[in-house]
């Protein structure tokens, strides 16, 4: 299994909801940052533990065997009594620390084991003393309390400090869906519509209940367990949006209409290559930016390659905006047609014509689940389009070529230059986004006005 990290083309966009909170990311993130310096890790380990594409858990003994990743895994383990320092004695009474798994921007993620009933458990940890981590944590906690689906990660308990959360929740062992495209040595279209079901699945309870996601991607989608019957978990809920009056997405696409968009969705956040091109737009937009997600997260499936992809921030969001991809090199000329044009339903400009999760559950590939196409073994083009991309990736970013080096994609925050902190500083060269400005809203009524690209997407060249 190969150790890689790849961070240029990844970093995540925050939302930028009002120009006062953007300044509160700031602050926060510059108090997480100044916090960090007081921990007593070494500073190579000050990253979370995961990749873009594809990569291994440091706290999963079923990933990779590589003498370099058994020492990898020592050092995690030698940390655990000084993480054990860091948690509140209530939730240590109850929880046993027995690994860092990874940390997120505001976050640590711990394996834990439940000491009455020696039930393993990942614990999220979250920093909420400054206000926006407090924000954070509560959106992410806001639609984790309500939801409870197999495909969703589910939330145990929670503990509330005034400088702390600790949330309990299911903790996934079977690595990322890539990660388990890449080590099985065999994939059709067939494994491929099994993992895309799961997901719709998911996406079908979260939009009805009027939850988008706004981040889904391939690092999102854990296994429960290593077994090949694993379910697979939506997580990391960090930039879901919860529209708490609305009962779900088709109702409030009606509401748009009757109610002048107070619905809908305005800021301007998720992953550069999975953005819908309403986000990239500045458009008011709905849950149908998941559905596109999933469409970017299908091709990568079926090819290990992506549909929209540049060097440059601004080329990469014309593409996206401009809907030009194509179905050229290995393995597409193998890849049945109803699969394609699965993704071509996803993959659509106007989110009103764009598939739902309703709709996509009953596209024929997914419901006979692929079963007219051939029993191709598509895993070798895949795996190999999935190397040659993260060897490109980090011969771009050399700062992320190794497990221990700094993640780029970590530090894709909103921040100006002149206050990020000096990780963020150093992401800056990788390619990390610039702050936008926030979605205005649209007036009712109002015509689809011709934005230009260039001009709407070239301040965000990172
Ligand atoms: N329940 C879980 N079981 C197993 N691993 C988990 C679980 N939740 C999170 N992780 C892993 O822990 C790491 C950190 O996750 P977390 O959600 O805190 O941050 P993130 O989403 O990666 O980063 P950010 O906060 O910047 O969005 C990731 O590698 C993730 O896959």
């Amino acid at each position: 299994m190969l150790v890689l990290e790849m961070g240029c083309g990844n970093s995540k966009v925050l939302p930028e909801a009002s120009k006062k909170s953007y300044v509160s990311v700031v602050q926060s993130l510059v108090a997480f940052s100044k916090g960090h310096e007081d921990d007593d890790e070494p500073k190579k380990q000050k990253k979370k533990q995961k990749s873009p594409w594809f990569s291994t858990s440091v706290d999963n003994p079923h990933l990779g065997s590589s003498s370099k990743q058994q020492i990898k895994q020592r050092q995690e383990w030698n940390k655990v009594p000084r993480y054990k320092d860091k948690f509140e004695p209530r939730v240590t009474a109850r929880y046993d620390i027995k690994a860092l798994i990874g940390r997120g921007s505001f976050s640590r993620v711990v394996r834990v084991e439940h000491r009455a009933t020696h039930q393993p458990f990942a614990i999220k940890m979250m920093e909420v003393e400054a206000p926006e981590g407090r924000e954070v944590c509560d959106s992410e906690l806001a639609v984790l309390q309500r939801v409870s689906h197999a495909n969703v990660i589910q939330l145990v308990e929670v503990f509330q400090f005034p400088q702390r959360v600790y949330m309990v929740l299911e903790l996934a062992t079977g690595g990322e869906l890539l990660d388990r495209v890449v080590s099985r040595g065999h994939f059709t279209e067939r494994d491929a519509t099994q993992a895309i079901q799961m997901i719709l699945a998911a996406l079908a309870y979260l939009h009805n209940l009027g939850i988008t996601h706004r981040d889904l991607k391939p690092e999102n989608l854990l296994y429960y367990h290593p077994g090949a019957d694993s379910r697979l978990l939506v997580t990391d809920f960090g930039l879901s949006a919860f529209a708490s009056t609305l009962t779900g997405c088709e109702v409030s696409e009606r509401s748009n209409e009757e109610t002048g968009e107070s619905w809908s969705l305005r800021t301007t956040c998720g992953t550069p290559e999975y953005m819908a091109p309403e986000v990239l737009l500045r458009r008011p937009y709905s849950c149908a930016v998941d559905m596109w997600a999933l469409g970017v997260i299908a091709y990568i499936l079926l090819s290990g390659t992506v549909p929209f992809e540049d060097d440059s921030r601004s080329r990469l969001y014309r593409s996206i905006v401009r809907g030009k991809y194509s179905f050229r090199g290995n393995p597409w000329p193998s890849v049945s047609n109803l699969a394609k044009d699965f993704i071509l339903r996803l993959l659509v400009l106007d989110p009103a014509t764009r598939l739902t999760a309703e709709q996509a559950v009953r596209h024929p590939w997914v419901v006979t689940m692929a079963s007219s196409s051939s029993m191709m073994n598509l895993h070798r083009s895949i795996s190999q389009n999935l190397r040659q991309r993260a060897s490109r990736s980090s011969s771009r970013c050399p700062s992320s070529t190794t497990t221990s080096s700094t993640d780029a994609s970590s530090l894709g925050r909103l921040m100006p230059p002149e206050t990020k902190p000096k990780q963020q500083q150093q992401g800056r060269a990788a390619g990390l986004i610039q702050p936008q400005r926030a979605i205005q809203p649209r007036a009712r009524g109002h015509k689809e006005h011709q934005h230009h690209p260039t001009k709407a997407l070239d301040s965000r060249e990172g």
